[in-house]
């Protein structure tokens, strides 16, 4: 299915063409030197559910689609590769997937980031030591989310690969390395690399080093030979070989939620970003040391620009947002689309008592919990669906309140304002139930795709397009403002309600069960 768009040209050019191969789709967006967009064009994959739990996708037909969107912007732009200074890629994170380097072929489908089948492998790898094992070195908690169990499942599953990878002859990426590879060449002279970004979302990488961890991996049971050069998240790569871009340098590499923190122009540390898409990923810019997490986040690597200190982040990162509307929808049945939730949230004054914690597939951030699952609690007759969708949208809101807070204790910095992105951004009273939780503003910027936004701000600072990060700055326009209107003491009455519901999702899942 193509579902794209064009929002009209502007300027004449030069532009930076950029590629975010996302979890549901994979788009490519042309932008002018103002940060405008130019022209659109993006086209869904196939979501691959083998078991309960399991989510993998074609590699091969990710690929197709990324050539597919590629050459459609471009030619909806109505420009060739002479005007093109620099393609930037941002990518799902963790999404595993190994290939063969000498035939290209992927070896099994790509492990999507949200599939859970290494929970236990992890909680083996954790026995006696516990699931901060590497936390010091990586900043991440031992959790299936992320991608270097994902490959020891794959080594230890597939038949013949150990060899195969011990041999030399497997590659590991995640979607970046593999969009990047086959863009420059792939199995004529394709580049293997992946950026600062994107290996700190493998459990693999030295965050103080930014260098591949030894112990680490003899530890997981991973073979160097498979792993990608680490670079910054703004070099140029290599340049696109074949295809309509042919010879265009590839020029910057970032996950998705660095992308849009790039894309906000946080460039300054304290200030913070929260993307409301499938699920949603609040990142703070921590500055130039990484800030160990004591309340559940994720330090991970915000951005690093050539060869420029890297600049670090913490991360809140929550599994179920807007993927709790679609399932309102698709599984319930009591809304037509996704927009509805507000119509009817807005038909009540409250959520009339009921709360919803949508842990569907166990609690990420700040509780890092796979036994957890989903609750609505504090039911009585009075409780409409009404009240539901209001609870639904107010999960949301509760979930990035818990994970601010956790922010302001590990960080010590207050969140002055927040900005936002993504697609549930356009509902209103989600954005004031988030100001008014918050008890901080809520700012929308003008342009949305703050994802592809920050891949191409990247990529152009790696080809001198744009000269620093203040002319960068300088693009950010405010779209849209919501300020706090809701008084303490209900905020608070509402707040303990919450969590008292968030601790009845403990424990449902019996150890044999994970
Ligand atoms: N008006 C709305 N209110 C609430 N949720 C919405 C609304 N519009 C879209 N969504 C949700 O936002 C998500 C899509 O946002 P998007 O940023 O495109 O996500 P992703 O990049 O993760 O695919 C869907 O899960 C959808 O349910
Ligand atoms: O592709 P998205 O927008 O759902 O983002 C996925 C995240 O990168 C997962 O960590």
């Amino acid at each position: 299915m193509t579902d794209a768009h064009t929002t009209g040209t502007h300027g004449t050019g030069p532009f930076i063409a950029a590629i975010d191969q996302g979890t549901t789709s994979s788009r490519c967006i042309v932008f002018d030197k103002d940060g405008r967009i130019v022209s659109v064009d993006q086209k869904e994959h196939e979501q691959i559910f083998p078991k309960p739990g399991w989510v993998e996708h074609d590699a091969t037909e990710i690929w197709e689609n990324v050539q597919e969107v590629v050459a459609g912007a471009i030619v909806k732009a109505g420009i060739t590769s002479a005007d093109v200074k620099a393609i930037g890629i941002t990518n799902q994170r963790e999404t595993t997937l190994l290939w063969d380097k000498n035939t290209g072929e992927p070896v099994h489908n790509a492990l999507v980031w949200q599939d859970t089948r290494t929970d236990a492998l992890c909680k083996e790898l954790g026995r006696n030591v516990g699931q901060d094992r590497f936390r010091r070195e990586t900043g991440l908690p031992l959790a299936s989310y992320f991608a270097g169990p994902k490959v020891r499942w794959l080594l230890d599953n597939v038949e013949g690969l150990r060899e195969r990878a011990e041999a030399g002859d497997i590659l590991f990426g995640t979607m970046d390395s593999w969009v990047i590879w086959n863009l420059t060449g792939g199995t004529d002279g394709g580049v293997h690399v992946t950026d600062v970004t994107n290996a700190s979302r493998t459990l693999l990488m030295n965050l103080h080093k930014m260098e591949w961890d030894d112990k680490i991996l003899s530890s997981i049971g991973i073979p160097a030979a498979v792993l990608p050069e680490i670079r910054s998240s703004a070099e140029v790569y290599g340049h696109a070989k074949g295809g309509i871009l042919d010879g265009v340098p590839v020029a910057s590499a970032l996950g998705d939620q660095q992308a849009a923190l790039f894309g906000q122009t946080c460039f300054a540390e304290g200030e913070a970003k929260s993307t409301y898409g499938t699920g949603t990923f609040m990142l703070m810019n921590t500055g130039g040391t990484p800030v160990n997490s004591y309340n559940g986040l994720l330090t991970t690597v915000g951005y690093q620009i050539g060869d420029k200190p890297p600049v670090y982040a913490l991360e809140g990162s929550i599994a179920v947002t807007g993927s709790l509307v679609q399932w309102m929808r698709d599984q319930m049945g009591l809304i037509k689309s996704a927009a509805e939730i507000e119509t009817l949230a807005s038909s009540v004054e409250d959520n009339g008592g009921a709360y919803f914690v949508p842990a569907f597939s166990g609690l990420f951030a700040p509780y890092w919990r796979p036994d957890a699952r989903g609750v609505i609690t504090g039911l009585t007759r009075y409780v409409t669906k009404a009240h539901i969708a209001r609870a639904v949208l107010e999960a949301t809101a509760w979930q990035t309140r818990e994970i601010s807070d956790a922010m302001t204790k590990d960080s010590g910095v207050e969140l002055a304002a927040l900005k936002v992105d993504g697609g549930m951004t356009s509902n209103n009273l989600l954005m004031q139930t988030l100001a008014d939780f918050l008890d901080a503003p809520v700012v929308r910027p003008m342009v949305a795709e703050t994802t592809c936004l920050g891949a191409a701000y990247a990529a152009g600072l790696a080809v001198g397009f744009w000269p620093d990060t203040d002319a960068l700055r300088a693009n950010w326009r405010r779209a849209a403002e919501w300020t706090p209107r809701m008084d303490a003491d209900t905020r608070a009455r509402e707040y303990k309600s919450w969590l008292k519901a968030v601790e009845r999702t403990m424990g449902w899942v019996e150890d044999e069960e994970s």
